[in-house]
C-alpha cells in the first residue's frame, strides 16, 4: 500500500501538531521560551504548635506514580510512621480530569473544592490531611517532609533519625535547590518542553548535575557526607524512575543511571534502606506515566523494560560511611 497523498500528510501533521500544542499547554504551563513552569503549591500551613499529633489524626494522600508524593512515603518509612500516619491512595483518571480516590470516594479535586470553595488551582498529591478538622494542612512535598521529620517523633519507631539536622541545613538546602531545579523538576523540564531550545537547555543542566553528583558520590556515601538527609530522599525518587520512565518518555537520554558507577550504587543503597523498597511501585509508576501522559505517548503502550533486578544487588557503599 502506498503513502497517502502529500496534501493529506501535510494536513495530518499540521492538525496533530496544533492539537499537541493545545494539549501540552493545558497539561504543562509554559513560559515564552516554551519551558515548563510548575504551578506553585497553595496550601502551606504548619501543624498547630500546641497539640502534638495523635495516631491516625493526620493522613497522607498519595499516588504511587508521583515522585513528590513518593518523597513523603520514604520519610514516613524511614521514621517508622506507617501505623501513625495512614495513607489514602489516589489513581490517575485523565477522563475525570485528574486523580480519583482508590476507595471510590470520588475525585481529589472535589476534596480540594470542598475545603476551599472556588479553588481553581491544581489538585495535586501529596496532601497532608487533618482528619480531625477535615482540612488540608499542606500540599507542598518539600514542606511536608520537614513536618514529618520533626513533628511526629513521639509517634515514630525511629525518632532519633534526623534527616534535617541543624548543622547540615545550609548544605542540605543548597543541594535541594540545585537538585530541584535541574533534576527533580529538570526531568519534567525535558519531558514537558515545548521547544527544542527549552528541551536542550534542560537536558544539559540535568546531566551536568548528575555528572557532578557522580563525582561527589565517588568519595562519600550520601550527598552531605556519611549521614542520610532529606537531600538524598529528594534525589532518590527521581533516580528510581529515571531509567524506567524519564530516560525514554521524557527524552533524558544522554546516559542512564545504570551507566553511572557511583550513582547506581547509591540508588541501590537508598532502595535497600529499611522500609524504602516497600514504597517503590515500579509497575504503577510506569503505568501512571506512560498510560496517562497522552500527548507524550498517545498509543498508551507501556514498555516492558528495563529489568530492575539489579536494585537488589549489593550496593557496596557502606565502607564510605566509615571515613
Ligand atoms: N509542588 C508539589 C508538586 C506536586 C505535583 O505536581 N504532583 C502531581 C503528581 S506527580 C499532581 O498531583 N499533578 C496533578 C495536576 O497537576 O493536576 C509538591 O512537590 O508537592
Amino acid at each position: 500500500m502506498g503513502l497517502p497523498p502529500k496534501s493529506i500528510i501535510r494536513a495530518g501533521r499540521w492538525t496533530w501538531h496544533r492539537l499537541w500544542q493545545v494539549m501540552m499547554s493545558q497539561m504543562a504551563p509554559r513560559d515564552a521560551q516554551g519551558a515548563y513552569q510548575r504551578p506553585k503549591s497553595e496550601f502551606l500551613n504548619s501543624l498547630p504548635p500546641d497539640s502534638p499529633p495523635q495516631p491516625g489524626q493526620y493522613r497522607l494522600i498519595v499516588g504511587w506514580g508521583c515522585p513528590w508524593a513518593h518523597r513523603t512515603l520514604v520519610v514516613r518509612a524511614l521514621k517508622g510512621l506507617e501505623t501513625s500516619i495512614p495513607l489514602d491512595l489516589v489513581h490517575p483518571a485523565p477522563a475525570e480530569g485528574g486523580w480519583v480516590f482508590a476507595n471510590g470516594t470520588g475525585p481529589l479535586r472535589s476534596l480540594y473544592q470542598r475545603v476551599a470553595p472556588g479553588y481553581q488551582g491544581r489538585a495535586t498529591v501529596p496532601v497532608l490531611w487533618d482528619s480531625a478538622q477535615n482540612k488540608i494542612i499542606n500540599n507542598e512535598s518539600a514542606e511536608i517532609l520537614v513536618i514529618l521529620n520533626e513533628q511526629f517523633n513521639h509517634l515514630a519507631a525511629v525518632p532519633d533519625l534526623d534527616l534535617y539536622p541543624e548543622g547540615l541545613r545550609s548544605e542540605i538546602d543548597t543541594w535541594n535547590q540545585k537538585i530541584y531545579t535541574t533534576v527533580n523538576n529538570g526531568v519534567y523540564q525535558c519531558g514537558f518542553a515545548q521547544t527544542q531550545h527549552a528541551y536542550t537547555a534542560a537536558c544539559q543542566s540535568l546531566f551536568a548535575t548528575l555528572d557532578h553528583i557522580e563525582g561527589v558520590l565517588g568519595h562519600q556515601r550520601f550527598l552531605c557526607g556519611s549521614d542520610l538527609t532529606l537531600a538524598d530522599v529528594r534525589l532518590f525518587t527521581t533516580l528510581i524512575r529515571f531509567d524506567a520512565v524519564y530516560y525514554a518518555l521524557f527524552k533524558c537520554n544522554l546516559r542512564r543511571i545504570r551507566d553511572y558507577l557511583h550513582l547506581s550504587g547509591y540508588l541501590r543503597d537508598l532502595y535497600q534502606l529499611p522500609g524504602v523498597k516497600e514504597t517503590c511501585h515500579l509497575d504503577a509508576i510506569k503505568q501512571d506515566y506512560y498510560g496517562n501522559l497522552f500527548p507524550l505517548n498517545p498509543s498508551g503502550i507501556i514498555p516492558l523494560g528495563p529489568h530492575l533486578d539489579d536494585l537488589e544487588a549489593n550496593p557496596q557503599r557502606e565502607h564510605l560511611s566509615a571515613r
